[in-house]
């Protein structure tokens, strides 16, 4: 049986990377050593303009994936990319309703649904990102927040290998704060519970701000399956640090 609660590292490379970014790539391929293998997932987000050379550049073990996709195969929608598309190019993930999306491109939970139901249609895995903002939490909205961006974006034909959670705390993100272990607990655990019984070996990543210096105790919370890693997944330094958590 698949062990689908197997961590996974994933890197977001947001809008950064021209081709010299490529040689991370390299690296973090080549320090992808055997321990980690056995362990843990990598998977890194580059741009989409760097996807086919990344997928080349990686290898067998490390994947590549996309952050974000159009909820139709193919069409008349400029400058978009469909799921089919970064599958064509060699992605085996992609990123959906990440919270920049949300907020840069108006993206609703009922687009963000769409977006991942056409990634799963493509054969691809998707990583579904949920999360509350600074004043929500401040609210006490936390939980329903994260639970109303769950169920209206959850796609259908998911199942525990193909879908991923990444909880991400909007205020987290690039802020250098996290919440505290006690708080990602609760949410990874509400999240879980949430996924309900078919789903419930899915794997759930935290993101935000998570650097080589607190993988271990954010990875280390129950229900934490991984990380979803911005600006630290730039360097393969950093993030190869921060997945060297599960190697040991
Ligand atoms: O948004 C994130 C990953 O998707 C997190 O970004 P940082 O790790 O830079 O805070």
């Amino acid at each position: 049986m698949t062990d689908h609660r197997r961590p996974l590292v994933a890197g977001n490379w947001k809008m950064n990377g021209l081709q010299a970014a490529l040689a991370e790539i390299d690296r973090i391929a080549a320090g992808y050593g055997e321990a980690l293998k056995a362990r843990a997932d990598l998977l890194i987000c580059p741009p989409a303009t760097l996807i086919a050379a990344a997928v080349v550049r990686a290898g067998a073990a490390l994947r590549i994936g996309g952050q974000d996709c159009h909820p139709q195969p193919s069409g008349a929608h400029t400058g978009d990319l469909s799921a089919d598309m970064l599958k064509d190019a060699g992605a085996s993930y992609v990123i959906v309703g990440h919270s920049e999306r949300r907020a840069d491109h108006g993206e609703s939970d009922a687009l963000v649904k769409s977006k991942a139901e056409a990634g799963l249609k493509a054969g691809l895995r998707v990583i579904v990102c949920v999360g509350e903002t600074q004043a929500q939490r401040a609210a006490g909205q936390t939980l329903d927040v994260v639970g109303a961006q769950l169920s209206g974006s959850l796609p259908g034909g998911a199942t525990a290998d193909n879908l991923v959670i990444a909880y991400e705390p909007v205020w987290a993100i690039g802020s250098g704060l996290t919440p505290t272990v006690k708080d990602v607990a609760e949410v990874h655990g509400f999240i879980r519970a949430q996924l309900g019984k078919e789903l419930a070996a899915a794997r759930i990543l935290y993101g935000g701000s998570v650097k080589p210096s607190n993988a271990a105790d954010l990875m280390g919370v129950a229900n934490v399956d991984g990380a979803l890693v911005g600006g630290a997944s730039l360097t393969a330094r950093d993030f190869l640090a921060i997945a060297a958590v599960y190697a040991t």
